[in-house]
């Protein structure tokens, strides 16, 4: 069987740097190239913390990555509106985009849908590759035909760009699917400091908490009557995000379809 030949976009970074190491101690994937801004036309084996990466050449441009390597899959690790644009562009060269960047909008993802179903070409775009926290996420929408009121609150470590994270989003949107829509709270409530009630997604309020030392942690609340229901997930290291890489890799060679969040394809 050959080898599934991968991109890694953002390398260096927190996550990129896990992914590097799951495609170079996965059997059956071979790192191709990577992407990184400030390191283009060096080996990978020349950035600083890379070792036993001779033969991995690294662009900073990405037509110019795939006008010169043969890639099966991109992994992007990045920020929104980079990850937008080597999603879009990987899908023009017929290369699956696998993307855990967070932070696109609904107009992103609905011109990456066109564009693979245009194409037929698999794109998987998770906001949380932690299986648990799909489960969490999927836990909270059962729980949210049930229970109306809700407050989510996630909690990552101070460097993170994007607030709420999309697994809060997610989260909203998946429980929206299945709650009546009501507005939280007193219908007389004012806020006397701006922000003190969270973003509102639907009546539903999401808590960004943002501190060193936390990684990714998400609790969902639900209130009722003399009641209340906590669903809760953290990951305590970025290793635990990689199975779920794995399986979007794995799945997305086998797809000719759009797959926004990995529920849809946990069996
Ligand atoms: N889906 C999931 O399970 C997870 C998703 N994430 C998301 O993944 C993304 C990366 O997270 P971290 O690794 O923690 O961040 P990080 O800050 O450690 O890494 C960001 C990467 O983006 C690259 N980058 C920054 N500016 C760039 C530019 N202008 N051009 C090209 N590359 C650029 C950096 O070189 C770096 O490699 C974020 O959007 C985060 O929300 C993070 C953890 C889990
Ligand atoms: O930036 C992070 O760290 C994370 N980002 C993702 C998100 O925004 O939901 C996934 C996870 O929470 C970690």
């Amino acid at each position: 069987m050959s080898k599934v030949r991968v991109v890694v976009a953002g390398p260096r970074g927190r996550m990129g740097n896990e992914a590097v190491n799951l495609v170079k101690n996965t059997e059956n994937y071979e790192l191709v190239a990577v992407l990184d801004h400030r390191h283009g036309g060096k080996l990978l084996n020349d950035i600083e913390g890379f070792h036993g990466f001779s033969s991995v050449p690294v662009f900073s441009n990405i037509e110019d990555c795939f006008q010169n390597v043969q890639a099966d899959v991109l992994i992007d690790l990045t920020i929104p509106e980079v990850g937008m644009h080597h999603t879009r562009t990987a899908l023009q060269y017929g290369v699956r985009p696998v993307v855990g960047t967070t932070g696109f909008t609904n107009d992103d993802l609905q011109e990456l849908e066109n564009t693979c179903n245009e194409k037929e070409l698999g794109c998987i775009i998770a906001p949380n590759f932690a299986l648990g926290a799909v489960l969490m996420m999927k836990f909270s929408q059962m729980a949210g035909k049930y229970f109306r009121d809700v407050e989510i609150i996630e909690l990552h470590h101070d460097q993170k760009l994007d607030a709420p994270s999309g697994t809060a989003v997610k989260t909203a949107e998946m429980i929206s699917e299945v709650r009546e829509s009501k507005v939280q709270g007193h219908p007389a409530e004012k806020e006397t400091m701006a922000g003190a009630r969270g973003a509102n997604f639907d009546g539903m309020h999401i808590h960004s908490v943002r501190l060193p030392g936390l990684i990714a942690h998400q609790q969902v609340m639900f209130g009722s009557e003399g009641q209340m229901l906590t669903i809760r997930h953290d990951s305590f290291n970025r290793a635990s995000f990689m199975s779920g890489v794995k399986l979007a890799v794995d799945t997305v060679m086998k797809i000719d379809t759009f797959v926004y969040g990995l529920e849809n394809i946990m069996e």
